[in-house]
């Protein structure tokens, strides 16, 4: 860092593009089936269409009574109920044989559990325990009653959402339209996997952990492929992609002589070029070019994967209408020291070990293999130094990539 530079702190980059994200809505709808809406945003409260359960039900397989016939002398067994029947009322002074999930018979007001009863020699019924009024009976409506909100709009579904949604009966549900990102990816000296390698390149890592990443958040991905460091092809390129809703790049964002993306945004749109106060993933591009948003990431794979999971994730998930976008991470003690106090927030490729976090011995911005050897982001503030055992903040790849 050089000493004249201003970097901004995370917060306020985070608070500027949620802003941004919420000027610029995805606001187109879909109706999807729930096969295809794991990952999606609800555009719309999903709302129960009936009580549920629907009827009161046993939890356990036994004997369903009113618990007033019991007297101390065997009750006979007057029907068999099993999930899926339709019961007869209760004969007074009988109990039935029930199931778990079977409807309870009309007059009857408790359930036992068969572990607790002796069958008598005749067939009738004697309970063992004392019992209790609606014990082992699920009330209908106990979960929710026809006409409450379950999820509000802006819930991204998972496997529990599209569960819950099955439980009332849904079998479409309202979503926001996929983003359109467009996933572009800079530098002359890239390849693609399966090609030689001439002298100087490299192969193109940030294309495929972008697009498998926006594929899990819902969205629609265009591949740009490879953009040579060439002003004529950036303009070329960006103003190819008319359809995308965001235009993510990665590369070319720094102020080395080949990073066209800010030359191209000036001339024909807006450009902000932010240098944040973290580490990795310093320098990162927000514009417009042609009114169409543009996120340049760094180029440094772990940087990309850095600003993506803390930037630009929670920017698209907000342009879908999602409250919660940031990931919440958890406390735990640090299995190693840190005695330079840093001006930027490190994010540190990390797992657990023991109840621990343990950093991956190299932490260069280069090194991807960091990040697949971690389970998350350790999070070291900047001005701090750390003892082992001190608390710091670990964020699960899982809770990120997701
Ligand atoms: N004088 C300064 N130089 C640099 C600064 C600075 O502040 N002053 N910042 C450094 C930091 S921090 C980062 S991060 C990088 C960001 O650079 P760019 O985003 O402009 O990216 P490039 O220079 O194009 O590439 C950086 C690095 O990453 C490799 N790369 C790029 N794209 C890919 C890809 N798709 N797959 C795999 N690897 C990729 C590229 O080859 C470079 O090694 O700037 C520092 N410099
Ligand atoms: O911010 Mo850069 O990502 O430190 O290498
Ligand atoms: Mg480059």
């Amino acid at each position: 860092m050089n000493a004249g530079e201003t970097l901004m702190p995370l917060e306020v980059a985070q608070a500027r593009l949620l802003a941004l994200a919420e000027a610029a809505p995805i606001d187109g709808l879909e109706r999807v089936g729930l096969a295809a809406a794991d990952g999606r945003v609800l555009a719309e409260p999903m709302i129960a269409g009936l009580d549920l359960p629907p009827w009161p039900n046993s939890a356990m397989d036994g004997y369903a009574l009113r618990l007033g016939d019991w007297q101390g002398e065997p009750l006979p067994v007057s029907q068999r109920i099993l999930a899926g029947c339709a019961p007869q009322a209760l004969e007074p002074g009988t109990c039935a044989r029930i199931f778990t999930g079977a409807p309870l018979p009309a007059g009857a007001d408790s359930v036992e559990m068969q572990e607790n009863v002796v069958v008598e020699a005749d067939g009738r019924i004697t309970f063992s325990e004392p019992l209790r009024l609606a014990q082992n009976v699920r009330p209908q409506g106990q979960e929710n009653r026809k006409g409450e909100t379950l999820l509000p709009a802006g819930t991204r579904l998972g496997p529990v959402e599209l569960g819950l949604a099955a439980s009332i009966g849904m079998a479409e549900l309202t979503v926001r339209r996929k983003p359109r990102v467009a996933v572009l990816s800079t530098g002359d000296e890239l390849v693609e996997p399966g090609q030689p390698l001439a002298a100087g390149q490299i192969y193109n890592s940030n294309r495929r952990l972008l697009i498998a990443w926006l594929q899990r958040l819902g969205c629609e991905v265009i591949d740009a492929g490879i953009l040579a460091d060439d002003l004529a092809l950036t303009r070329a390129a960006l103003g190819a992609l008319h359809d995308a809703d965001l235009i993510l790049s990665t590369g070319g964002v720094s102020v080395g002589e080949a990073d066209f993306l800010g030359i191209a945004l000036r001339e024909e749109g807006e450009l902000a070029l932010w240098k944040l106060a973290i580490k990795p993933g310093k320098p990162l591009t927000f514009g417009e070019f042609r009114g169409r948003p543009v996120i340049g990431l760094p180029g440094n794979p772990a940087s990309t994967l850095v600003t993506f999971g803390l930037l630009a994730r929670p920017y698209l998930l907000r342009r879908l209408g999602v409250e919660r976008v940031e990931p919440l991470g958890f406390p735990v003690p640090a299995g190693f020291t840190w005695a330079k106090a840093g001006k930027r927030r490190e994010y540190l490729r990390a797992r657990l070990d023991k109840g621990r976090v343990v950093a991956y011995p190299n932490q260069s911005s280069g090194v991807l293999r960091s990040a697949a050897w971690a389970e998350g982001l350790a999070e070291v503030l900047e001005g701090t130094t750390l003892e082992e055992g001190d608390s710091l903040r670990f964020i699960p790849l899982s809770e990120l990539l997701g």
